[in-house]
């Protein structure tokens, strides 16, 4: 799919969620990162049919999002921030419901297989008759992202996948997401860096409901190398440093206290800035900053 959101505006009242977005998307895996209320969810509510922009256009492979709706909607899937479901549907059942609002025919031998490889995937395949309200957190994420993916949509959308999981299971659903990617369009937002950081193939900035930029981590890294610097100080020197620098991260050193810094300016030199390689978490921390 190819799609291209063009000059959106979404208002709530008076609070502008988007003010003029605009970005284009083929298929890859594009990780959208944005401190609150930056407008991720209120984009994400747009392109899952959820919410209705005041101004501006989406086009799915050149066609009107809200000219062909029904269309779009079968070309999409959609894990939503909660875990919702309904407490007592029991796994299979949930998704063979969630089939049916996805106009699949569970006639067809393809679609029951394709529930049951994709429960085997995110390894429910034990718990499939067991009631959504017995399964435990990570469970019902993995149930979430598989009737996401059920029907093979071309648009995946991710909000917050990772949400209140374990380690753990972090990892296992980032591995799923990983191996979904290819061949579709797949919007992960979140706020944990590190989950983007892995495997997102473009970096979206998002900030006060605009568009900072799209590009890939490396890219995002190499912009932001000019203003992170890390050294070590003095206890006493913390305080007056973080008057004039974000912190980004302090750990104690035997020289004393390993301080990594961002900023705009280094003319003073007074703490030996030395240049350093700069993570996502910066990236993150200096678009906030600016
Ligand atoms: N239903 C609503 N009514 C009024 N204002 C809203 C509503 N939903 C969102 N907003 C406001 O719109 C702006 C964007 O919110 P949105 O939830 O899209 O941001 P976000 O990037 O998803 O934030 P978070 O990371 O906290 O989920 C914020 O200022 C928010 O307070």
């Amino acid at each position: 799919m190819v799609l291209d959101i063009k000059n959106i505006v979404k208002r709530y009242k008076d609070v502008v969620a988007l003010n003029d977005f605009s970005l284009h998307m083929e298929n890859g895996l594009y990780g959208f990162l944005g401190e609150n209320g930056a407008g991720k969810s209120t984009l994400i509510k747009i392109l899952s049919c959820n919410l209705v922009q005041d101004e501006g256009v989406i086009l799915a492979d050149g066609k009107d999002i809200r000219l062909t709706p029904e269309e779009y909607r079968k070309r999409i899937g959609y894990m939503p921030q909660e875990s919702v479901g309904y407490p007592g549907m029991r796994v299979q059942e949930f998704m063979e419901y969630m089939a049916v609002l996805k106009g699949l025919s569970l006639k067809e031998p393809s679609v029951k297989e394709q529930i049951l490889r994709l429960l085997r995937q995110v390894h429910l395949e034990e718990h499939m008759k067991k009631k959504f309200s017995q399964l435990s957190g990570g469970m019902k994420r993995r149930l979430l992202f598989a009737q996401a993916v059920l029907g093979n949509p071309s648009l995946l959308i991710l909000d917050e996948p990772t949400a209140g999981l374990d380690p753990n299971e972090r990892i296992a659903m980032r591995n799923l997401i990983a191996k979904e990617a290819l061949d579709r369009i797949v919007i992960l937002a979140t706020h944990i860096i590190s989950d983007v950081e892995c495997v997102a193939d473009e970096i979206v900035l998002m900030k006060k409901g605009q568009l900072v930029g799209c590009k890939t981590p490396e890219v995002w890294l190499d912009d932001v190398k000019p203003y992170v610097r890390e050294f070590v100080c003095k206890p006493g020197e913390i305080e007056k440093i973080q008057e004039d620098y974000v912190v980004s991260n302090m750990r104690q050193c035997q020289e004393g206290i390993s301080i990594r810094v961002i900023g705009e300016k280094f003319d003073g030199n007074i703490f030996k800035l030395a240049e350093t390689l700069p993570t996502l978490d910066d990236v993150y921390l200096y678009f906030a900053s600016v």
